[in-house]
């Protein structure tokens, strides 16, 4: 499934809030729609997030009337900062964004109907370059998966999450496709729920062998030995490794550590932000307070009861036994391998664009 498809100059986008009971698309015909698509997760997962603003841009370029640059430029700055503002954790958003507003000044002799064109191009390519990324990461994910495995997930890091194939479900789909004996095991995420909801559905629809259970019981399965590795995506990854995803990201890697189990993170490295020392630095967006005491717009708890909902934790890169992206696969000292990882882009001789 695509979760984001650019089509007759509007943005559709599958509804994720609707999943998996109704699978329905929302269009989007201006920038203002697709921030309210971020905000509210009708659309998420960072790189659909980055992809999502990429093309918000775009409607908010097409939407510019006249021809005059300065004017048209303080219009871009205008909605780049209203797309920014959406969510604060996921890199990818910032990164799409700061990437189009590049494009725009690269292209500051051109006149404005042109850098509308152009801005779209760079949108689609952007989509187009982490979908291969995403393959990229699980060909090189399938590499630490054994023959057999159980492996244990949190979230949604899937097709729903970027432009297509995953980037920890990228791995899992790599190791099925090449005959590998794979069974997930699907940590359900609360508040939202998007490994029940959205995980489950994506690796049934691929005849992935998967099993739901609660966050609680992860450690419990640990135990009884069936589970062999832990991958999971990433929002935003620390020049030191430390990485931010999704609530509960963290116990897991501490509970993989005491039981000896491998704990890999999958993302393109788009999401890495050498820019931040460590996870200290990294902003955790807290959420609605309803998330946590409804499901499905039922209250399930007392009205009223105080809540605390941050909507992503900081694993310590000490927990973590190595970050795969497209660019190679990171280990320990981290520091020392995402600032080589960085440099192999500007190395790269596969034809590959520039970031
Ligand atoms: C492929 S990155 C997916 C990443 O994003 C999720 O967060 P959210 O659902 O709030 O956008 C979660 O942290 C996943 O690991």
């Amino acid at each position: 499934m695509r979760s984001i498809i650019w089509e007759k100059g509007k943005l559709k986008l599958i509804d994720q809030t609707r999943l998996p009971l109704h699978v329905e698309y929302i269009e989007c015909c201006d920038f203002h729609a697709v921030a309210e698509a971020i905000k509210n997760m009708k659309v998420r997962g960072a790189p659909a997030i980055g992809a999502a603003a990429a093309y918000g841009m775009v409607l908010g370029a097409l939407a510019f009337e006249g021809n005059e640059k300065g004017a048209f430029r303080a219009h871009m700055n205008r909605v780049a900062e209203v797309l920014k503002q959406t969510r604060p954790t996921a890199v990818n958003l910032f990164w799409a964004v700061n990437r189009m507003l590049r494009k725009i000044e690269e292209l500051s002799g051109r006149e404005v109907p042109e850098i509308k064109q152009r801005l779209l191009e760079e949108a689609h390519a952007i989509y187009q370059e982490d979908l291969e990324m995403n393959r990229r990461i699980g060909q090189l994910g399938n590499q630490v998966v054994p023959p057999k495995a159980g492996i244990l997930t949190h979230c949604n890091a899937g097709a729903l999450a970027t432009a297509g194939y995953g980037t920890a479900l990228g791995v899992v789909r790599a190791a099925h496709e090449a005959g590998k004996e794979i069974h997930v095991w699907a940590d359900e995420t609360r508040p939202l729920l998007q490994g029940a909801r959205l995980t489950v559905w994506e690796l049934m629809q691929d005849n992935i062998p998967v099993t739901l259970i609660t966050d609680s019981m992860a450690g419990y399965v640990m135990r009884q030995k069936k589970i062999d590795l832990v991958i999971v995506g990433a929002d935003r990854i620390a020049a030191n490794g430390d990485v931010a995803n999704k609530i509960g990201t963290y116990g897991l890697a501490v509970l993989a550590k005491e039981h000896g189990i491998p704990f890999y993170v999958a993302a393109p490295f788009s999401t890495v932000d050498l820019a931040l020392d460590s996870g200290n630095e990294i902003p955790i967006e807290e959420r609605d307070c309803e998330e946590v005491r409804c499901i499905y717009g039922q209250r399930v708890v007392p009205e009223e009861v105080e809540v605390y909902n941050p909507a992503f934790d900081v694993t310590p890169h000490h927990l973590i036994t190595a970050i795969i992206t497209d660019r190679g696969i990171a280990r320990p000292p981290y520091r020392e391998t995402l600032a080589q990882l960085a440099q192999y882009d500007q190395d790269d001789n596969s034809g590959r664009k520039e970031k």
